[in-house]
């Protein structure tokens, strides 16, 4: 079955905007494995608008699950702290400052041997490597060229065909893009503004996925309905 991966970027987002520990991002990680997530996701980025770097360190010890940090391995500081913390998982995404989220995949085929050196270091270090891509299969074919572990299909676009009620145009080319990533051997992750409504469809029509990484949404429906029962929900739309 699909494993869903939390991520608390927005719990850190909530914290920071008073100064505070209130709430707590360890705590929330402990909660949110307790509540039946198979993993912590975090994605730290330059400016630490919500996940700091010493957040990174703090939640390591209390994983028990899988650990997964998205970032911009373009920017060393990030390089330095997945090598410190050696989470279950990196996924590497291709962010320019400034950003208000991540919005495209690597071009694995002009970036390939830059790629294939990172994700080099990485798995020398034992960690899983997994790059953000856009459904489209020419970048899954250039990224089994770098040597990554598994790919992380860009989902926004997904997001938003299901939302227009074009649900079987919008996930036609994530099964396309999935089923040549498993023809080349490579793992496979989803992730960016799934939720709810759109979750079932996807996995119901995706062959192979590994895991979803989700964040915005989850955290924004456990105001309303609890975080403990809002991750048995999502959980749920994966186990159909
Ligand atoms: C790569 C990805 O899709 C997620 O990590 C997403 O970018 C979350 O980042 P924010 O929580 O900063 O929007
Ligand atoms: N990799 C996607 C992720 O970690 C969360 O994205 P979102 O659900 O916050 O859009």
């Amino acid at each position: 079955m699909t494993k869903l991966s939390v991520n608390i970027n927005k719990i850190a987002t909530l914290r920071n905007s008073r100064g505070g520990n209130n709430p707590d991002v360890v705590k929330a990680a402990v909660d949110v494995q307790r509540f039946g997530a198979d993993g912590v996701t975090i994605h730290p980025r330059p400016d630490e608008r919500h996940i700091r770097y010493q957040d990174a360190r703090d939640i390591k010890s209390i994983i028990t699950t899988e650990y997964n940090i998205e970032g911009n391995c373009q920017e060393q500081k990030f390089v330095d702290l997945v090598l410190e913390v050696k989470p279950d998982q990196v996924t590497l995404v291709p962010d320019v400052l400034g950003q208000i989220t991540s919005n495209h995949g690597w071009d694995t085929v002009q970036h390939r041997d830059y790629l294939r050196e990172i994700i080099t270091v990485f798995k020398n270090a034992g960690i899983r490597v997994s790059i953000f891509v856009d459904p489209v299969v020419a970048m899954v074919e250039g990224a089994a060229e770098t040597g990554t572990d598994r790919i992380e299909l860009y989902t926004e676009a997904y997001a938003h065909g299901f939302a227009a009620g074009n649900k079987e145009a919008a996930v036609a080319p994530y099964a396309a893009a999935a089923k040549r990533a498993l023809e080349l051997g490579l793992g496979l992750n989803a992730g960016h503004d799934l939720d709810l409504h759109n979750l079932k469809y996807f996995a119901q029509n995706i062959p192979g996925l590994d895991e979803v990484s989700i964040g915005h949404a989850l955290i924004a429906d456990a105001l309303y309905l609890g975080l403990e029962n809002t991750v048995q929900l999502y959980k749920r739309q994966l186990g159909f």
